[in-house]
């Protein structure tokens, strides 16, 4: 089975306007990616479509909740058969601990990472929340947290990627959004090219405007393909 490295957001409000988008798409060059806006409105059954189009789905629900809440939403999306489920870092080492046992058991159950500090966060809204330290410091704690809590990897920026992947090793998945072809950031405040967030040692890169809202999803995403393997 191949690999691929680019997850793309499907940020649409509709079952119709998701199969429209990722069937221009492709399972052999992208993965997908389903948020709160499309699970909101569509629920599993849609998820469960678009891996009958042959599409591993990330589901992006970034659960944060009480340690016995949050491990039971990580048992309901493996059984849905996601490749990957994430939950938020500051969730706290007993809710991080909770939900990498909750898949321990499982056969074959999805990637689970821990988002770290959201990509559309500067230094200043992190000073505002109490959070200390830069972006970086407070990612790598998250992130050594995610990983002592047994987590598969964590949702970082990739101007955090080179410092993860050299303290936290080869093995540990780093997944980034904030990724832009283009200088356009949208609503994006820690953001690099694709092939700046591969060569600092990104895994996958989710990206979703930079695609779905291009004159033509395909064209965009096979362009951002040939620039990450050229
Ligand atoms: O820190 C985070 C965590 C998740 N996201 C999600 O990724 C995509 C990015 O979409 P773009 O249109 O490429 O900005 C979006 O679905 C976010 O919910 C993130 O951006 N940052």
């Amino acid at each position: 089975m191949s690999d691929p490295r680019i997850v793309v957001a499907l940020d649409v409000d509709s079952r119709q306007a998701a199969l429209t988008l990722a069937r221009q798409l492709d399972p052999t060059l992208c993965r997908v990616k389903v948020g709160k806006e499309l699970y909101v409105a569509e629920g599993p059954r849609l998820v469960q479509e678009l891996m009958a189009d042959g599409f591993e789905v990330f589901l992006d629900l970034k659960f944060h909740d009480i340690p016995n809440t949050v491990a039971g939403a990580c048992k309901a999306a493996a059984a849905l058969g996601v490749w990957m489920v994430n939950v938020h870092a500051l969730g706290g080492r007993a809710m991080l601990a909770a939900a990498a046992d909750a898949l321990s058991g499982i056969r074959q159950p999805p990637l689970l990472v821990a988002v770290t500090v959201l990509t559309s966060l500067g230094p200043a809204d992190l000073a505002e929340v109490g959070i200390a330290g830069s972006p970086e410091e407070a990612v790598l704690r998250l992130a050594t947290l995610a990983k002592r809590c047994g987590l598969d990897g964590v949702v970082c920026s990739p101007l955090e990627a080179a410092r993860l992947r050299s303290e936290l090793g080869p093995d540990f998945r780093l997944v980034t959004p904030g990724v832009r072809p283009t200088p356009r950031a949208d609503d994006q405040t820690r953001v690099a090219t694709p092939r700046g967030a591969l060569s600092a040692g990104a895994d996958y890169l989710v990206i979703g405007r930079p695609i779905t809202r291009a004159p033509d999803p395909r064209a965009a995403l096979l362009a951002i393909h040939r620039e990450i393997h050229a």
